[in-house]
This record gives C-alpha cells, sequence and structure tokens, in this order.
C-alpha cells in the first residue's frame, strides 16, 4: 500500500474521531481581506453593480401597483400610460440581467485571481519547506489543501460573499419597500421573522452535520480509490478484486446514505421555508385583501406585498444555505494558514555564502556526525568519513544502515543533530542551499521522471539549456540510440514518472541530466531492480564516463558498479564497520567478504 495514501486514510480516520474544531470565521474575514484588498476597486463595481441589478429588479413590482392602480382601477383609459409602464419594465429587467452578470463576472474574476495567488503562494512555501515535514505530512493531505482548500475559498468568493452581499442588500431593499407601501401590513409579516430565525438555527447544526459526514466519506472513497488505482498491479495478481470490490461497495454505500440524507435535510429546510412564506402570503392575502374590501388599501399595494412577500424568503433561505461552504472555507483558511506559518527547519543563514561552482573542488568531510529523525534515536552514530576530491567511494551496507540517511546529510535535506559536513573545508550550513544543490547532482535509485518530453526531462524544463546540449549529454552516456529509436525520438512525451520507461532507461536519462548540469559532487542511489546484462553494461560505462572529474558515492546494490571504486565504506547501524578498497576487504574476511561470496555464488548459478 502506498504511504502516502495509507497516511492520508489514517488521516482522514483520525480526523472523524476528532471533535470538529471550532472555526473562526473573524480571522478567517481578516486572513481573506489581506488579498482582498489590492483588488477592492473591483469589489467596489461588484457592491455598485449589485445595488443596481437589485433596484431594477425590485422595482419591477412596484411598477405594476402603479399600473394597476393608477392606470386600470382609478385611470382614464390612457393605453399610452401602459405602454410607457410595459416599456420600463422590460427595461428595468434588461437592466438587471446586465448589471448581475457584470456583477457575477467582476465577483468570479477577484475571487478566482485571489485563490490563485494563494494557491501559488501556497505552492511556493511548500516547495520551500525541509523533508522532514514531508515525513510527517502525508503528501495526500497536501494535494488536499492545494486543490480542494483553494477551492474552498473560491467558493466563499463566489458563494457566500455573492450570497451576502446580493440576497443581503435584497432583504434590506424589500423591508424598506414593504414599509413604504404598508407598515401595518409589513409589521405582521416581520412577526414570522423569529419563528424563520428558530427554523435556520435549529437545521444549521443538523445540515452541517450531515454536510461534513458526506465529505468525510468522499474523502474516504477517493482516498480508497486512488490507493487502489495506484496498487492495482497488486490487486491483480493477489486476485483480491473482489475483497477490494466488498470494501469500495461499503464506502460507496455510506456515501451514498450520507448523501441521500444530506440532500433529505436540505430539502425539508427549503420546504419549511416554502410553507412559512405560504402562511404569510396566507396572512397578507386575508389581512391585506379585508384592507381593500375596506378600502383602506389600494389592490395594487396588495398585489406588490404578495411579489414582495414571496421574494423575501428567497434570499433567507440562500443565506442559510451558505453555512456550510462558510464552514468548509474557514476550516479550508485555517489549514492553508496554518501551512503558512510553518518555518522550514533547515534554512539559509543569513551570513551564508554561495560556492563558485567552477572553484569547487569537491572534497567531502562528515566529522563526528550523529543524526536522528524529528531528534529521535540516532540513525547515523559519530560518523567519520572523508572522501577526496575526483574520487568514487562506495557504500554498502545492511538494510537499515543509514546510507540513505548520510546521502540526505550531505545534500542537507536534514540538519545534523552533532558534527559537522563540510564540502572543500566550507560547513555546509554556510552554504545557500541552492548554491548547495548546485554543486551536487542525485541519481536516485527510482529516477524521477516528469510528464513532458524526453528533451525537458534531461534539462529539468530549464530552456537555458540547448537542444544540441541535451543530445549531446545522450550520446555522451550512451541513452542517444535508445532515444531515437522512441517514436518520437526526443520529443517523445513521457507519461506520469516515465512509466513507459524501463528502470535502465530511466537511469540513463538521469545521467544525461547530471552531464548537462555539471555537478562536481555526483551521488547515485543505484537502482536494486534487475537489469539486464546489456543494459547493466551500459548504465556501468555511463557511470564511468559521468563520474569522471567528479567526487561520486554510490550506494551499491550490485558489487560489480563498486568493485573498481577507489574506497568502499561497510556501513551497519548507523556506523563505519569496513573500509577499504575491494581486494582489502575481501581480505578481511567480515561483511563485504561474505557479500562478495554471495554474489559469485549468485552469478556462478545464474551463468550454470
Ligand atoms: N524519513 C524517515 N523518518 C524516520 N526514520 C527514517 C526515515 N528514513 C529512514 N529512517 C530510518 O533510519 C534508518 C536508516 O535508514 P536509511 O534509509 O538511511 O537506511 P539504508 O541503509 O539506506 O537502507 P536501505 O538499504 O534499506 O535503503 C532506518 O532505521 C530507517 O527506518
Amino acid at each position: 500500500m502506498p504511504q502516502a495514501i495509507n497516511n492520508w486514510q489514517m488521516d482522514q480516520k483520525t480526523d472523524l474521531s476528532k471533535p470538529a474544531a471550532k472555526p473562526k470565521y473573524i480571522s478567517t474575514f481578516r486572513a481573506l481581506s489581506s488579498y482582498a484588498k489590492p483588488h477592492w476597486l473591483a469589489f467596489l463595481g461588484v457592491f455598485l453593480f449589485t445595488v443596481v441589478a437589485i433596484s431594477a429588479e425590485l422595482l419591477q413590482p412596484f411598477l405594476v401597483k402603479i399600473a394597476i392602480d393608477d392606470m386600470l382601477i382609478g385611470g382614464n383609459g390612457d393605453y399610452s400610460g401602459l405602454l410607457v409602464i410595459g416599456g420600463v419594465y422590460l427595461g428595468l429587467s434588461l437592466l438587471s440581467l446586465l448589471f448581475t452578470y457584470m456583477q457575477n463576472n467582476l465577483l468570479q474574476y477577484a475571487g478566482q485571481s485571489i485563490v490563485a495567488r494563494i494557491r501559488k503562494q501556497l505552492f511556493e512555501h511548500i516547495s520551500k519547506l525541509s523533508m522532514s515535514y514531508f515525513d510527517r505530512m502525508p503528501s495526500g493531505s497536501l494535494i488536499t489543501h492545494v486543490s480542494s482548500d483553494t477551492e474552498a475559498i473560491n467558493q466563499f468568493f463566489n458563494q457566500v460573499l455573492l450570497s451576502l452581499l446580493r440576497d443581503g442588500m435584497t432583504l434590506v431593499f424589500i423591508i424598506v419597500l414593504m414599509f413604504q407601501l404598508d407598515v401595518q401590513l409589513t409589521l405582521y409579516c416581520l412577526i414570522l421573522l423569529p419563528i424563520i430565525a428558530l427554523i435556520a438555527i435549529g437545521f444549521r447544526s443538523y445540515m452541517r452535520k450531515t454536510y461534513q459526514m458526506a465529505r468525510t466519506r468522499l474523502s474516504r472513497l477517493v482516498a480508497f480509490t486512488a490507493e487502489n488505482l495506484s496498487g492495482m498491479n497488486l490487486i491483480q495478481v493477489f486476485h483480491q478484486e473482489k475483497e477490494q470490490g466488498k470494501q469500495f461497495k461499503e464506502r460507496n454505500d455510506s456515501y451514498f446514505q450520507a448523501n441521500v440524507r444530506e440532500i433529505r435535510t436540505n430539502v425539508l429546510f427549503n420546504r419549511s421555508f416554502e410553507i412559512l412564506s405560504n402562511i404569510s402570503i396566507a396572512l397578507v392575502t386575508w389581512l391585506g385583501g379585508k384592507a381593500v374590501l375596506d378600502t383602506n388599501l389600494e389592490f395594487g399595494v396588495l398585489y406588490a406585498f404578495i411579489t414582495y412577500i414571496r421574494q423575501f424568503f428567497q434570499p433567507i433561505n440562500t443565506i442559510t444555505q451558505q453555512w456550510n461552504t462558510l464552514q468548509s472555507a474557514t476550516v479550508a483558511v485555517n489549514r492553508i494558514w496554518g501551512i503558512f506559518a510553518i518555518d522550514p527547519e533547515v534554512d539559509d543563514r543569513k551570513d551564508a555564502k554561495p560556492l563558485d561552482p567552477a572553484l569547487v573542488e569537491g572534497n567531502i568531510s562528515f566529522d563526528g556526525v550523529t543524526f536522528g529523525y524529528g531528534g529521535g534515536s540516532p540513525v547515523i552514530r559519530d560518523l567519520d568519513l572523508h572522501i577526496k576530491a575526483g574520487s568514487m567511494i562506495g557504500i554498502v551496507g545492511t538494510t537499515g544502515a543509514g546510507k540513505s540517511s548520510l546521502i540526505s546529510l550531505l545534500c542537507r535535506f536534514y540538519d545534523v543533530s552533532a558534527g559537522n559536513v563540510t564540502i572543500d573545508g566550507t560547513d555546509i550550513r554556510n552554504i545557500p542551499q541552492a548554491s548547495l544543490h548546485r554543486i551536487i547532482g542525485l541519481v536516485q535509485q527510482e529516477p524521477y521522471l516528469y510528464s513532458g518530453t524526453i528533451l525537458d526531462n534531461v534539462r529539468l524544463f530549464d530552456e537555458t539549456i540547448t537542444r544540441e546540449a541535451v543530445i549531446r549529454a545522450c550520446e555522451f552516456v550512451g541513452a542517444d540510440p535508445l532515444i531515437r529509436q522512441m517514436k518520437d525520438g526526443y520529443d517523445t512525451r513521457l507519461s506520469e514518472r516515465g512509466s513507459g520507461l524501463s528502470a535502465g532507461e530511466r537511469q540513463l536519462i538521469s545521467f544525461a541530466r547530471i552531464i548537462v548540469f555539471e555537478p562536481k559532487i555526483l551521488i547515485l542511489d543505484e537502482a536494486t531492480a534487475n537489469l539486464d546484462s546489456h543494459t547493466e553494461q551500459l548504465i556501468q560505462s555511463a557511470l564511468q564516463l559521468v563520474s569522471a572529474g567528479r567526487t561520486t558515492i554510490v550506494i551499491a546494490h550490485r558489487l560489480s558498479t563498486i568493485m573498481q571504486a577507489d574506497r568502499i565504506i561497510v556501513m551497519k547501524k548507523g556506523e563505519i564497520v569496513e573500509e577499504g578498497t575491494h581486494t582489502e576487504l575481501v581480505d578481511i574476511g567480515g561483511y563485504y567478504e561474505e557479500l562478495y561470496r554471495h554474489s559469485q555464488g549468485k552469478s556462478m548459478t545464474e551463468a550454470g
């Protein structure tokens, strides 16, 4: 099971058991308002457009009232007045439509710009965080923050803010117009306000629960699906399709039930409002009708009143519906701002000075280095290692011995707990990370390839590196014939992580990267995957070419790769237990000799 997704699921599970943290609405508004500030002109425009759109819409019943009272009932048979009213009515509709359209577009634009900026800053911030953060934080959660959480903020602008503005203003305008028409009738209608508030509060907490339940169950379903897709080969090989199908069904059913419950609650809430609206209309028809019959009220006023009452409930309903969106936006803002508040544990010192790559020789020293992940028990213990510039050293050792950890310390993915690591005598903590990483080239066990062309993968999307330079590098490491055989040669597009290429081809491409970027220090975490002897030969000679003139550290899984190394170190439980050339180590008769005998036996068996 991929670790990240596993952790993500665990995360979702713990989230469920935790009581939901109290949302901080004020701090959400404050956080977002700093991003909204540069767009104040757009928001002012939205406000003005909303005023025009709502006024145009709400004046329409008023026009009909004038037509009824002044032209139909009390009029003198003047058709032209009716025609004018009809024309103005149509004009107001068009005006409302136009300004609603402009208001929506402007708000969408401002909202999207804000969210795009937050997303960009979040991505940049995450890219600067230290490896220790990524150890703690499952990548699934980070994906959620960059995608879903920023989307929740987008909804805040395009739904919550829009509704507060538009529906809030509509409500105020309607109440003013109703008071304008008839004070007594308006007061009767407002008697219903406390009942509306009670219903809204009652439903609010229930709706929040059903909404959260549906979201959590959806997250689980998505995590399960993602995990299954990435491990589909294992599922098929172990005939787990039925079992996984059963588990998927359980999650799917539980999401379905949560959804049904959410919809049921929403429908019930909407209908309650409709009933209230109808009660008000009945009340107004009865009281207003009586007043019309008693000639205390004009018929047109009653008509306009009933229309406004109908329009009165809809905005209240919409505003209440925004509660869930507001809440998820608040949670999203809290989570995103929580990430912004995290500083990288490995940071550049203020007085750090970059090294000139042209002057770097590549002498490396680990002096009394001790290190443990997250300050835990040491996985590297008081280690001393000195590597001369331009030499090649091989590292072998038991699994979990600390080989990769040693490399991570040299790349400064983590800081040592004690001792120091130096390059040409300079403590790497005194070198800015960007400068350090320009000196070091890393070829990982599973070279990472991006979705993009071979060309872009070799030059890592750095357009300043020419196509010719890439081709020369690939020719140099022997990858060129392989690439030319591909459908579009150097322009062949690779799928995610280069899944269309063999392990050997991926390594050759990452060797070409080294040639292109010319680091002084080369680190190779050799692939464990079985390569056919032809590819192994290719990699072997490519390594010799690439390592020439560079300080090279190879974590070896196949001894054949490092037999020619200037020095080999053997690690066990975070310490160097044997050290020397191949011949010296075989003579010692220790762990290395045992490994060597093993590999010889294996190749004899293979040969036999
Ligand atoms: N990110 C991490 N967080 C916590 N502990 C870790 C982390 N990475 C490695 N470890 C632990 O540190 C120890 C050394 O691991 P390391 O990966 O350096 O060993 P290794 O010699 O490279 O092993 P292998 O050959 O199996 O890759 C192990 O006990 C491992 O569990």
